[in-house]
């Protein structure tokens, strides 16, 4: 059992590259400061407005600029922090890449984003990352010694598959950095943190950029952690700021034992048969 204080930051990134990542540092330092955060959280695409006309203009490899200073500010605060994501070039592909630093500044993990956001929705929103960005192929875990954490971005969220596969590697916490937009924000955004939550008995949080209405894409904002029964222990409004909240691995224990789906499921009847659960 351990319980541990995980920061969001809710950050509004705009044209600026070096001012977006100097605003993260110094919410970063807040996060700890003012919550004594031991796990901290950046949004998606924190150091870049959300967009397929700026990935490759803002791309950074890994390491770069943008995760030098992510590094040095998780040694700094000794802490895990989630950077949320930023727009990687390798190889000349680019990716939507979340990495995580430990306490010692050392990058623990990296995640590229699975599931890329290609929807239309006639008159309200059509996007298409795959336009410009390629899709990871694997998942992504940490250990911490407070617990197994797994991250994936944003669109990863809508596969239910994906946060099994999660729970089943032993995760109490997904953290998914994301910028939902206005259409489907409000009517999906904390309803799927909650699904997740749900499902798998363990904790979401969705840590979005705060809302810019003069950007091309509008994020709906609303950073939020829900907890193993699938509350929501915290939620932002659209503006930019630092949500937190306890996470107490033995909640996950006890729903697990109340609700013993982990043990009831007809393995007989269904399965999920995934190479990469290997992770
Ligand atoms: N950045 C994203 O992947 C957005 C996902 C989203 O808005 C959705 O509805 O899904």
């Amino acid at each position: 059992m351990s319980k541990f204080k995980l920061a969001l930051v809710q950050l509004k990134a705009g044209l600026d590259k070096k001012e977006n990542v100097s605003r993260a540092l110094q919410f970063i330092k807040r996060a700890v400061s003012e919550h004594q955060a031991k796990v901290v959280s950046l949004p998606e695409c924190f150091n870049s407005p959300y967009g397929t006309q700026y990935f490759a203009q803002y791309a950074e490899s890994i390491p770069g600029p943008t995760t030098d200073a992510l590094s040095a500010a998780a040694k700094e605060h000794q802490i895990y922090l989630i950077g949320g994501s930023i727009p990687e070039i390798s190889e000349k592909k680019l990716y939507n890449t979340a990495t995580v630093f430990g306490p010692d500044g050392r990058l623990i993990a990296t995640h590229r984003k699975v599931h890329l956001f290609d929807i239309d929705i006639p008159g309200k929103i059509t996007f298409q990352e795959s336009a410009v960005l390629s899709s990871g192929d694997k998942f992504c875990t940490f250990d911490t010694e407070f617990c197994k954490i797994g991250v994936a971005i944003c669109y990863d969220i809508r596969f239910a598959e994906m946060a099994m596969c999660y729970a089943n590697a032993g995760c109490s916490l997904i953290v998914y950095p994301g910028a939902f937009n206005m259409t489907t924000g409000p009517k999906h955004w904390t309803l799927l943190q909650r699904a997740r939550a749900v499902d798998n008995q363990l904790y979401v949080a969705g840590v979005s950029p705060a809302r810019d209405e003069q950007a091309s894409y509008v994020s709906y904002a609303h950073s939020s952690i829900v907890n193993p029964w699938g509350e929501v222990l915290v939620e932002a409004d659209e503006t930019e700021q630092i949500i937190a909240a306890d996470i107490d691995t033995s909640l996950i224990e006890q729903v697990r034992n109340q609700i013993p789906i982990m043990k009831q499921r007809r393995r007989d009847l269904y399965t999920l048969d995934s190479p990469l659960m290997r992770l």
